[in-house]
């Protein structure tokens, strides 16, 4: 089972048999890597409850390489008495906790049994959201499709801008289906050159171009029985989106170099923050592997059009953040302009913010002063007076009246594009119109 699986990362072999005992004494699945290149190749093939990770493997900082290939596993720094400093720095960068060595085997136990607690109460209440945290109506619709698509092992292609929480969208995807105990791997098709590609995803043979001096597995055939998600689609050259067409069609492949056909049982999801179909009117992208792909299609809408979401983003936030830093909340005048900023790097912009917010606040409560200078700017220009206040005064429903009229018509009818321009949501937009009597086609 996927939960019982606890990876130790360290070079010292008696420690890690230490931990081991303790470990399954708690019944747990202790798994040893001494190096990184083996925990790195475990972390692509299994999920993990925990990682404990030997500040003896840091070469080029292990703990953002682990991130990279799990960001959700928790992590505790294992450090010695002279390397408790960097183990606190690896708290800043998500380490969960540490501890020091000699490990003592009934504080692991305690750390243990904690993080079983806590993760009782998270499920408890990742329950009243489901998987991807919102309560706007557009969220709770992509979470039943969600729901819908997990019992099935259709392709699932993932769009909406970056910061959206596409991955998040398609782990949920992949943990609500019957595949969750088994592999979910992810492809970025981007941050690898053509040839790098390809050997990625379909592995190689030994000595198939210089430097293939072993056989290597590919991601595709890591991820049998699991999920493959891959990220950013659109970017995908031509020759490598033919290959992917054949797995989608046959289910089979050859490593590069190789002859054998090997054939895979893997739920593809894919996603993008472009428009795959002018890609495909352009020439760029294969009209047969869009329509391959596109059998459920998931868009995600941008934060600023789902801003009433946006105090629950944020109260997520501080209460994940308020593990790692003390508890900190955000004053009224703080949140007005975390609600009246665009986003334009979304939830993850809004991550950045709040994390930034939460250290340099020495206060229990976060300011404006706090907030990087363009919520500030954002503020003052929706503040900025577009209407002018008659002398005679005028009823702020006719305002809100007028506003919409205006809006719809600068958007030429388009209803999404009228609520963008207004900050609010289409559905809220629709409700307005429909409370004034404003008809939709202008
Ligand atoms: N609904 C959500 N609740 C909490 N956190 C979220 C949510 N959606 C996204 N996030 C967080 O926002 C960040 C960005 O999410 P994610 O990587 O899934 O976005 P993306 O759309 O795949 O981005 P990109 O296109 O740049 O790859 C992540 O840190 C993720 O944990």
């Amino acid at each position: 089972m996927t939960d019982s699986k606890i990876l130790i990362i360290d070079n010292d072999i008696s420690s890690c048999r230490t931990m081991e005992r303790a470990i399954q004494q708690e019944g747990y699945q202790a798994i040893i890597a001494t190096n990184e290149p083996d925990a790195v190749s475990l972390l692509i093939k299994e999920m993990f409850y925990l990682v404990f990770l030997g500040l003896e493997t840091d070469n080029n900082d292990p703990l953002i390489n682990i991130k990279s290939f799990s960001p959700s596993v928790p992590i505790i720094m294992l450090a010695h008495q002279g390397t408790i400093e960097k183990a606190i720095d690896a708290l800043k960068k998500g380490a969960m906790d540490y501890m020091t060595k000699p490990v003592n085997p009934e504080k692991l136990k305690n750390i243990l049994k904690t993080l079983s607690a806590s993760h009782k109460n998270k499920l408890s209440s990742t329950q009243d959201y489901n998987y991807i945290l919102g309560e706007t109506p557009a969220i709770i619709e992509i979470n039943r499709l969600i729901e819908k698509v997990a019992a099935t092992n259709a392709t699932v292609l993932i769009t909406g801008e970056s910061g959206t929480g596409k991955e998040v969208a398609a782990m949920s995807i992949h943990r609500a289906s019957q595949r969750c105990n088994n592999p979910f791997v992810t492809v970025n098709c981007v941050a690898l050159p053509e040839q790098l590609l390809e050997s990625e995803l379909f592995g190689h043979e030994k000595g198939a171009f210089t430097g293939a001096f072993t056989k290597r597995q590919g991601r595709f055939e890591l991820a049998h029985t699991g999920t493959v998600f891959l990220d950013e689609i659109g970017d995908m050259p031509l020759t490598m989106q033919a290959k992917l067409l054949r797995i989608l069609q046959e289910k089979s492949f050859e490593r590069v170099g190789g002859t054998e056909t090997l054939n895979i049982d893997v739920r593809v999801i894919a996603a993008t923050n472009k428009n795959l179909s002018d890609a495909v009117m352009n020439g760029m992208f294969r009209e047969d592997l869009y329509y391959r792909l596109n059998v459920i299609h998931i868009h995600l809408p941008p934060l600023r059009e789902r801003k009433e979401d946006i105090p629950l983003l944020v109260s997520h936030f501080l209460d994940k953040l308020s593990h790692t830093y003390q508890a900190k909340k955000v004053s009224g005048e703080a949140m007005r302009l975390l609600y009246n900023y665009c986003w334009p790097g979304n939830i993850r912009e809004m991550q950045n913010i709040i994390e930034r917010a939460v250290i340099i606040s020495q206060d229990l409560e976060i300011l404006p002063v706090h907030l990087p200078p363009e919520l500030q700017k954002s503020s003052a220009a929706t503040v900025e007076p577009i209407i002018r206040l008659p002398d005679e005064g005028i009823s702020l429903v006719e305002v809100e009246k007028q506003l919409i009229i205006m809006a719809l018509q600068k958007s030429k009818g388009n209803q999404t594009k009228a609520a963008q321009l207004l900050g609010i949501t289409r559905s809220a937009l629709l409700y307005r119109t429909q409370k004034y009597g404003i008809p939709l086609i202008t």
